[in-house]
C-alpha cells in the first residue's frame, strides 16, 4: 500500500472492504500457517484501517482527525496479533458451511443425538462435560468433523485435541493435548498447566467455546485434571463462579473406547493402570455419557456384501475380546484365535507372514493405496527387525546404510578404563526401544514409519507412514502416505551419515 499524507483519504467502506486492503491482508494471510484459513472481512477492514492510521501518524495525523472515518475494531485487531487466536478464528466460513450441511445430512441417529447435546451446551453456555463412548468405527471422528465445521462456520472457537500426535492428525485443526494446554510431561495429582493469565494461550482459552478431546481413555487422569485446574484459574477472571465449575464452565467433549489401550504405567499392575484412567478422576462424575453403537465402518468402504460380512464378523470378535467375552473359561486373558485368522506354517515363515499381508509386493511396493491399507504389527522389536530385513531384500534397488554419530562423550567422571570396558563396537551393537539402532539400512521405495513428532502441522508425527523417494548423504526424502498431508514431500535431516 502506497499513500502520501497529501493524498485524499478514502478509507475502506462497509460496502467494499476488499480493494484498499489487499496489501495488508496479503501480509497477514501469509503469516497464517493453516492452509484452509482465511481472514474474515471484519479483520481485513480493521487491518487496512490500522495500516492507514500508521501512515497518517507519520504525517502527524490519525484517522480520528477525519470526520466520518471508520476506526479499527479493537477486538478484531486483538485477535490478529494473537497468533493462536488468529489460527482458530480465520477459517473459511463459507466452505465450512457447505461442508457442514453435507455432514449433518449424513449423521445417524446416535451421532445426531450427540451433535445436538453438544451444540446445545455450547450455544446455551451450559458448560457440560460429555463423554462420547463408541467402539472403533462407530463414527466418533466423523462426529467431531460435523461439530467443528458447524461451530467454526459460525465463527466460534473449537479446540480439537487428542492424546497422541497421530490421533490428532485425524481431527480438523487437531493438536496433541500436551502441546495445546502445555501439560507437564512428569505429571502428578498436584500438577497444573503452564499457562499464565494475559498470555496468548490464556486469551485463546477465554474465547474458546468447546474443547474436543479424542482418544481420552488412553490418557492419565492427571492430564485432564491439570487443564481443569488451569481453566478454572484463567476463566475466573471473567466470572468468579467459574472457579467452582469443572474446566471453568467450558463445554468439554471427550471420546474414545475404554476397551482400547488404557494409560501406560511402566511396570504397573492392572489395578495401577485402572487407577490412572479417566474413570477414576474426580472429574468423571460430572460427565454425561452418550453412546454410539452403529458400526459405520462396515459400509463406509465397500458395497460388497461378502466383504461387509467378513468385516462385521471380525469387528464382533474384537468387540467380544474387549467385553471380556472371548476369553477362556478359567482365565479370561487367554483368547482362542479363530482358525481362519491364523496363518498356516509354511517352509519359510517370514515369506508366509509377509506374503499374506503384502501379496505381490515386488510389483506393488510403489502403490500408495496398497501400502496405506496394510501393516504388520509385532509385539517385539527383534521381530520387527527380522521382517524389515526380509521386506528390504525383496524390494529392488540399491541399499544405503546410515550410521549414527558415535563419538564417545567424555564425561568428567569418566575413567580411562571405560574405553576398554565399553568399546564403540559394543555400544553400537546395543538396541533399545525408543532409540534408533546404530545402523539404519534403507532403499528408495521402502515404506517407513516416523517415530518422532517432528512437525504436526505438516503431518509429520510419531506414527506417520511414508515411502522413501530419495536417499542423500545427509538427508532422507520421503512422501507421506497416511493421515493428513498425503503426498507431501519433506526433507528430513537425521543425525546419521551414509556409509
Ligand atoms: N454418518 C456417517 N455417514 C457416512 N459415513 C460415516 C458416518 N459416520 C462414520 N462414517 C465413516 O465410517 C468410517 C468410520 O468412522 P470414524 O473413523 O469416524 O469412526 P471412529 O469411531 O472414529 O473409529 P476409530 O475409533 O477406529 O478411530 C469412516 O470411514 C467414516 O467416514
Amino acid at each position: 500500500m502506497e499513500m502520501t499524507s497529501s493524498a485524499p483519504v478514502t478509507g475502506p467502506t462497509d460496502q467494499d472492504p476488499e480493494d484498499d486492503q489487499e496489501d495488508a491482508v496479503q501480509r497477514k494471510s501469509s503469516r497464517s500457517r493453516r492452509p484452509n484459513t482465511m481472514l474474515q472481512p471484519e479483520h481485513k477492514k480493521s487491518l487496512a484501517l490500522v495500516e492507514i492510521d500508521n501512515l497518517l501518524r507519520k504525517g502527524g495525523k490519525s484517522l480520528k482527525d477525519f470526520d466520518g472515518m471508520p476506526l479499527p475494531d479493537s477486538n478484531a485487531i486483538q485477535g490478529l496479533t494473537n497468533r493462536l487466536l488468529n489460527e482458530e478464528l480465520n477459517y473459511d466460513r463459507c466452505s465450512l458451511q457447505t461442508e457442514c450441511s453435507e455432514l449433518l445430512q449424513k449423521l445417524n441417529v446416535d451421532q445426531r443425538k450427540a451433535f445436538d447435546a453438544i451444540t446445545e451446551s455450547v450455544n446455551g453456555q451450559l458448560g457440560k462435560l460429555i463423554f462420547v463412548n463408541g467402539y472403533g468405527g462407530t463414527g466418533k471422528t466423523f462426529l467431531w468433523k460435523a461439530i467443528t465445521t458447524s461451530l467454526r462456520s459460525e465463527g466460534k472457537i473449537v479446540l480439537a485435541v487428542a492424546s497422541s500426535g497421530i490421533a490428532a492428525l485425524l481431527l480438523p485443526g487437531g493438536r496433541t493435548a500436551h502441546s495445546r494446554f502445555h501439560i507437564p510431561l512428569n505429571i502428578n495429582n498436584e500438577s497444573t498447566c503452564n499457562i499464565k493469565q494475559g498470555t496468548f494461550l490464556a486469551e485463546l482459552l477465554n474465547r474458546t467455546s468447546l474443547i474436543i478431546w479424542d482418544e481420552a481413555p488412553m490418557t492419565n487422569k492427571h492430564c485432564f485434571e491439570a487443564p481443569d485446574k488451569s481453566l478454572r484459574d484463567i476463566l475466573r477472571s471473567t466470572d468468579d463462579k467459574r472457579e467452582n465449575k469443572p474446566f471453568g464452565g467450558m463445554t468439554v467433549v471427550m471420546g474414545g473406547d475404554f476397551r482400547k489401550i488404557l494409560p501406560v504405567v511402566p511396570k504397573g499392575r492392572r489395578s495401577h493402570i485402572i487407577d490412572t484412567s479417566l474413570k477414576r478422576s474426580y472429574l468423571w462424575k460430572h460427565f454425561e455419557e452418550i453412546k454410539l453403537t452403529q458400526n459405520m465402518r462396515l459400509t463406509a468402504h465397500t458395497n460388497c456384501k461378502e466383504e461387509q460380512k467378513k468385516t462385521k464378523e471380525f469387528a464382533e470378535w474384537i468387540l467380544s475380546i474387549g467385553d471380556g467375552l472371548a476369553g477362556d473359561k478359567d482365565d479370561e486373558s487367554w483368547i482362542k484365535i479363530p482358525k481362519d485368522l491364523i496363518l498356516q506354517r509354511g517352509e519359510n515363515e517370514m515369506e508366509t507372514i509377509v506374503n499374506s499381508t503384502y501379496p505381490e509386493l515386488t510389483l506393488k511396493y510403489n502403490n500408495r493405496e496398497y501400502l496405506e491399507e496394510r501393516a504388520i504389527l509385532c509385539p517385539r522389536n527383534e521381530m520387527v527387525d527380522e521382517i524389515n530385513s526380509y521386506v528390504m531384500s525383496q524390494i529392488p534397488g540399491e541399499e544405503t546404510t546410515y550410521l549414527s554419530s558415535d563419538t564417545v562423550c567424555k564425561a568428567i567422571s569418566a575413567q580411562e578404563s571405560d574405553d576398554q570396558m565399553y568399546p564403540k563396537e559394543f555400544l553400537n551393537s546395543l538396541k533399545f526401544s525408543g532409540t534408533p539402532n546404530h545402523e539404519l539400512r534403507l532403499k528408495v521405495g521402502l515404506p517407513i514409519m516416523l517415530l518422532r513428532n517432528i512437525n504436526q502441522s505438516a503431518g509429520l508425527c510419531n506414527g506417520t507412514r511414508l515411502t522413501i523417494t530419495q536417499l542423500g548423504k545427509w538427508f532422507i526424502e520421503a512422501q507421506i502416505i497416511t493421515g493428513t498431508n498425503i503426498g507431501n514431500k519433506r526433507h528430513e535431516l537425521f543425525n546419521y551419515e551414509a556409509k
